[in-house]
């Protein structure tokens, strides 16, 4: 179908729109009630494997929230079956994978990600919403190497990252022949995703933010160039996101993104001081969506003035929302964010 609301784009490329756009992370997820009734049947890795089911999924957020952009129902893992990892995702505890990579050999032993063999169910779901349902962006993603690489050292979710880190620093070798095994990975499938209908893309760089500066520069930022670089070819915008990674805003800045995604930390004020000019997405910390509306409103309101003052602001969470929310609270957010931002928006024009 046409995509009619557009705003997300335009807001992703620093042009001028009627309202601040909002999607936010994990709206398909489970503080939807719809959700939880599929998930008593089904696991994520069956939804994602029913193209409808999972389609249904997806947009359940755009006709509840009316939020301004769907993002595909998977995961960051999804394709990793694909290059033989062994994962599974465990509920309450994330992916878990019972191969992990301790050597040089285990990185050799990765095969190579083909979309329409590995996830044609992925890219059968992207066709149905967006040649039959969506009339807003579908924004596809990918998990970013490190990020990745994080689940498949680790075996699993981890606070410290230690593993991932010695290895990265200890066997620079099979860290870069893993980081370019994972960024060939992300752009076959970014590409496949794009010429299957997705309009935006984000790149998931969740928990880079444990890296200093200086081994970002030498250990991701030549893999995420090239990766952006690339990506850059498919035409559509293209945002970068982690947690707890402010001190890294400048350096995502430098990349050929068009998008810098903000968690909570960081000020959208803040980090214009800063020079970031992009476009900016965030950033309401999402666990005051389990208080009181009033502080809610507030602390929306200051993200949006700010949002509006500088051109390119999508408004979003600084992290997913947590299965504890209510969804009226986000169709309340969604229509106060629109409302708001659109009498500052017609007030700046006249
Ligand atoms: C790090 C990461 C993962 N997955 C993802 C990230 C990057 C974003 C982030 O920083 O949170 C990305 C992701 N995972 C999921 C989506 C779907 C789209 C959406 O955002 O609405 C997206 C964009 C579905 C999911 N992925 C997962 C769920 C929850 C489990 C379920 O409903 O079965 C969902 C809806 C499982 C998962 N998968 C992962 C974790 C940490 C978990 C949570 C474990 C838990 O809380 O149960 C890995």
């Amino acid at each position: 179908m046409k995509i009619t609301n557009d705003t997300l784009l335009r807001a992703a490329r620093g042009q001028q729109v009627e309202h601040t756009p909002v999607w936010f992370m994990r709206q398909a997820g489970r503080s939807q009630p719809e959700y939880r009734e599929i998930k008593k049947k089904y696991s994520l890795e069956e939804i994602t494997h029913q193209p409808e089911l999972c389609a249904y999924v997806t947009k359940l957020p755009v006709d509840n929230y009316d939020v301004d952009a769907a993002i595909l129902y998977k995961d960051i893992v999804t394709p990793l079956p694909g290059m033989g990892v062994d994962v599974k995702i465990k509920a309450g505890i994330g992916p878990v994978i019972s191969n992990p990579i301790r050597s040089v050999a285990d990185v050799e032993k990765l095969q190579e990600f083909h979309p329409e063999e590995h996830v044609p169910f992925v890219l059968e779901t992207i066709k149905i919403l967006t040649k039959e349902q969506l009339t807003v962006p579908l924004i596809g993603f990918a998990g970013a190497p490190f990020t990745l690489a994080s689940y498949m050292i680790e075996g699993g979710p981890s606070k410290s990252y230690n593993r991932t880190k010695a290895f990265m620093v200890s066997e620079p070798q099979a860290w870069f022949a893993l980081m370019d095994k994972l960024a060939d990975m992300i752009i076959t499938d970014i590409k496949a995703q794009v010429q299957a209908g997705a309009s935006a893309i984000q790149i998931f760089d969740s928990w880079v933010g444990a890296l200093n500066v200086e081994d970002y520069r030498i250990y991701i930022k030549p893999i995420m160039t090239r990766i952006f670089s690339e990506l850059r070819e498919t035409g559509v915008p293209l945002i970068t996101f982690g947690v707890g990674a402010s001190h890294l805003a400048n350096e995502w800045h430098d990349l050929p993104v068009d998008v810098v995604g903000l968690d909570w930390r960081l000020s959208i004020e803040e980090a214009r001081q800063r020079g970031i000019t992009k476009t900016v997405q965030g950033n309401l910390d999402p666990s005051y969506l389990i208080g009181s509306w009033d502080e809610i409103e507030k602390r929306a309101k200051r993200i949006v003035e700010q949002g509006v003052a500088h051109p390119g602001h999508i408004f979003n969470l600084g992290h997913g929302v947590f299965p504890e929310v209510d969804p009226d609270v986000l169709k309340r957010l969604t229509d106060l964010v629109h409302t708001y931002s659109r009498e500052l928006i017609s007030q700046k024009s006249n």
